[in-house]
């Protein structure tokens, strides 16, 4: 059995104080993390904050991208070695944003993952088909060619504990979902890349979010399904009482 894990992505919303507010308002509430593994992926000024004012909760803290070199003159970038020194446990690499408006490719992914291993930070590996994609009925060789590429020389006990995320562009702050059986197939046949890849052993320990309009009143039914083993989400994160919601699904699915 997968531990479920929920992902807020705020995106580049919320300002300084709201941010602790956020953190101040759910930290008490979270379920307990044996049921669920809850994360809050925030803009990069503010992690050394909220990682400071979550330290006594279960609500671990993440970054929404970074670059793969630990230091350089990158001006403007953020390394995994600067997310280390903040204790940031969890970093999203290859959301479709990053890929779209800062053409990040599937090679740099693939050393970001390497990069985010190497300082102990649990990477969320997004992967995901536009609309044209799925109309064409490409969305599974699309994901499968993105996830490869991403996990291109790693050992299988390393891929054990990565996150993979599931994010169809065409439904992302759209309010048009997946349907949960659609969403679960690709989910399975990420799963079934990982297979071929590694074992059925790495399949089936590898966590497979679903992202793209999750809300609290999807979340259970694409939680009930076999693949999907929690949400990667942003305008339903933004919000205490809805993220709580969300993670208390979670830890009851
Ligand atoms: O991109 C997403 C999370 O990374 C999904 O965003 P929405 O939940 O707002 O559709």
């Amino acid at each position: 059995m997968r531990k479920p894990i929920i992902a807020g992505n705020w995106k580049m919303f919320k300002t300084f104080e709201e941010a602790i507010q956020f953190v101040d308002a759910v930290q008490d509430k979270l379920p307990s993390n044996d049921k669920v593994d809850a994360v809050v992926c925030a803009p990069a000024l503010y992690l050394p904050t909220l990682v400071q004012v979550a330290s006594e909760s279960e609500l671990a803290i993440g970054a929404q991208t970074m670059h793969y070199e630990n230091e350089g003159a990158f001006t403007g970038e953020i390394s995994p070695a600067q997310l280390a020194s903040v204790e940031v446990d969890y970093v999203i690499l290859g959301h479709s944003e990053r890929r779209e408006y800062y053409n990040e490719t599937d090679e740099a992914i693939n050393k970001k993952v390497a990069a985010a291993l190497a300082h102990n930070i649990v990477p969320i590996i997004c992967c995901g088909e536009t609309l044209e994609e799925r109309e064409a009925g490409t969305t599974e060789q699309k994901v499968a060619g993105q996830i490869k590429a991403a996990l291109a020389r790693f050992e299988a006990q390393q891929v054990e504990h990565m996150v993979i995320a599931y994010e169809p562009i065409w439904a992302i702050g759209t309010g048009k979902t997946a349907t949960a059986d659609d969403a679960n197939q690709v989910c399975g046949a990420i799963r079934a890349v990982i297979e071929e890849l590694y074992n059925a052993e790495t399949a089936n320990a590898v966590r497979i979010q679903y992202g793209g309009s999750v809300k609290p009143d999807n979340i259970q039914e694409l939680l009930s399904k076999e693949h999907i083993d929690g949400a990667l989400v942003g305008g339903a994160s933004l919000q205490p009482e809805s993220y709580l919601t969300l993670l208390e699904a979670a830890a009851n699915a």
